[in-house]
């Protein structure tokens, strides 16, 4: 039996699309000073005051005022904890950053070529990444190259399901109506391919020099997006 041809890829966004210097290095401590003065501006916001609420409950303290939300979430930004209420709260607050010129989508251009070359041949493109579905438009949308956001058909946040939870992977095909092995999903993490290839999807690993990988995975290695051959879903 012939394996399917993929039909559409799944990109992680942190270390595979994007530096994971830029996200450490750039967007959350943009997100960290700011915090306490958008929460601040916004308490009126329904959308901000429900993050807030949210981020106690995760925290199992509901008797934090204010100021000690704020700190609670700047310490999950120090761990680099990837809890919603908090991802929702960054991507509100870099959404200022984007739209003032401050911050500007740091993207391979590896991924611009190829994603624009895969697009043109047919394949649809989607995104999962921890990072909420407004931060992934914002930084697609604001990049050095542009707006790359019609290159997309979808995006996915943790609103679907953990990255390292299998059926995170069979809800994303089942949403956008795909069976998993007609997705090419890629990323830094082997963890998260782990979960994919359970689900039934193709995987790639990238190595951009920024993780270590596991020098035993059973995952493929890309370098970069030049290297994969995205409809077979193997390295070059
Ligand atoms: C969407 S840009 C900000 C990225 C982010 O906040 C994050 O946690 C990245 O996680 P990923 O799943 O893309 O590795
Ligand atoms: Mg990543």
């Amino acid at each position: 039996m012939s394996t399917p041809q993929i039909r559409a890829v799944l990109t992680d966004i942190e270390g595979t699309t994007s530096s994971i210097s830029f996200v450490k290095d750039v967007l959350f401590p943009f997100a960290r000073s700011r915090l306490q003065g958008f929460v601040t501006e916004h308490a009126a916001d329904p959308a901000v005051a429900e993050a807030l609420a949210e981020a106690r409950a995760l925290a199992g303290r509901p008797d934090l005022d204010t100021a000690a939300t704020i700190e609670l979430l700047q310490g999950w930004i120090d761990e680099d904890r990837k809890a919603k209420p908090l991802k929702t709260l960054q991507g509100m607050i870099w959404e200022d950053g984007y739209r003032s010129g401050t911050l500007k989508g740091d993207v391979y251009p590896d991924v611009v070529e190829k994603l624009t070359e895969w697009k043109e041949s047919g394949l649809s493109l989607y995104v999962y990444s921890s990072g909420s579905v407004l931060a992934q438009k914002l930084i697609f949308g604001f990049t050095h190259s542009g707006d790359l956001t019609p290159l997309f058909s979808g995006y996915f946040d943790t609103a679907i399901g953990s990255k390292l939870e299998a059926e995170s992977y069979q809800a994303i095909p089942a949403e956008i109506g795909l069976q998993p092995s007609e997705i090419l999903f890629l990323s830094d993490n082997t963890k998260e391919l782990d979960a994919a290839r359970d689900a039934g999807m193709k995987t790639i690993g990238l190595d951009r020099g920024e993780v270590v990988i596991p020098p035993d995975t059973t995952h493929a290695i890309a370098k970069d997006f030049a290297a994969i051959d995205a409809k077979a879903g193997t390295v070059r």
